[in-house]
């Protein structure tokens, strides 16, 4: 099954384009990038924490080709740069932010847990909010090595769960994974770039229903599939549960 990110591999070659997915909508010239979700004004511009989805020397050429194509394409808001930092807290709003103040300190958002560049799980997340869909570009590490030379399937696992999850957080809120499925097609080798490409498929009361591929750059391999449901959590919030607030 051709989806997205077929597309969106193919959409950098010029005059290619297909978007079963949802429509590529090609690079496009225009306003500066927009922030996250739209909850920027609830940040505090001021002593803001690292924001790590941006490239740094470990980015391989193909990786830099997909993120100027998004950064590009994110000039007219038709999608939009996740900011990425090393603690969860630091992802929520201001507002919610303040009732973290007692929150241990020493902890690390999962895939923000190693320091060196290049080493562990170098992504950056684009969200397409009209869609519903979020493009995670992933280039992992050699420290996320399963069997020798290629991706760990918990590490593939755990991009997917991020991707799906933002998906799941932008359409519904604070939510929780409850179940993720996936099929893996073709290992993921170590260093290379893969496109993770999850979209809500369907919300019916408090379950998300999403779906994901992942896919090499031209699009041609697809290293996994899988299917995801989060659940909505209740208002009447936990500390844990404000945690996946956007
Ligand atoms: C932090 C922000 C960072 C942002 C960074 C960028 C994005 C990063 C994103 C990172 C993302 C990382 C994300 C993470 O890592 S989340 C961490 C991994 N997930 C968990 O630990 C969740 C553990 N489970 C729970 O807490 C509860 O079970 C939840 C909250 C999920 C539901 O318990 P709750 O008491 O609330 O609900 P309910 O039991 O009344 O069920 C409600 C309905 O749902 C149906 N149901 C429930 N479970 C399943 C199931 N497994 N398959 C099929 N259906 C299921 C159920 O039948 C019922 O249906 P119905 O009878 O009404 O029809």
């Amino acid at each position: 099954m051709l989806r997205g990110c077929v597309s969106l591999a193919r959409g950098l070659r010029p005059g290619l384009r297909a978007a079963p997915h949802g429509a590529w909508p090609g690079p496009r010239l225009a306003a500066a990038p927009q922030p996250f979700w739209g909850h920027t004004a609830g940040f505090s511009q001021l002593g803001r924490p690292k924001d790590f989805a941006l490239p740094n020397p470990s980015w391989s050429q193909d990786m830099m080709s997909l993120y100027n194509k998004f950064a590009e394409m994110a000039k007219d808001g038709t999608w939009k740069r996740i900011p990425s930092y090393d603690r969860s807290v630091d992802h929520l709003p201001e507002r919610v932010r303040q009732a973290f103040k007692e929150v241990r300190q020493d902890t690390r958002f999962f895939l923000r847990n190693t320091d060196a560049e290049g080493i562990g799980f170098e992504y950056v997340m684009f969200l397409n909010p009209t869609e519903k869909r979020i493009v995670c570009l992933f280039q992992p590490g050699p420290y996320l090595e399963g069997v020798s030379g290629f991706a760990h399937g918990g590490s593939i696992a755990a991009i997917i769960d991020s991707t799906v999850g933002g998906c799941a957080i932008f359409a519904a809120g604070k939510v929780m994974t409850a179940n993720l499925s996936i099929n893996y097609r073709n290992p993921i080798p170590l260093g290379s770039v893969v496109l993770v490409d999850s979209k809500v498929d369907r919300i019916e009361g408090r379950k998300v229903f999403l779906s994901c591929e992942v896919r090499n750059v031209d699009g041609q391999t697809l290293h996994a599939e899988a299917t995801a449901l989060f659940i909505q959590l209740d208002t009447k919030t936990s500390q844990q549960q404000e945690a996946c607030s956007p």
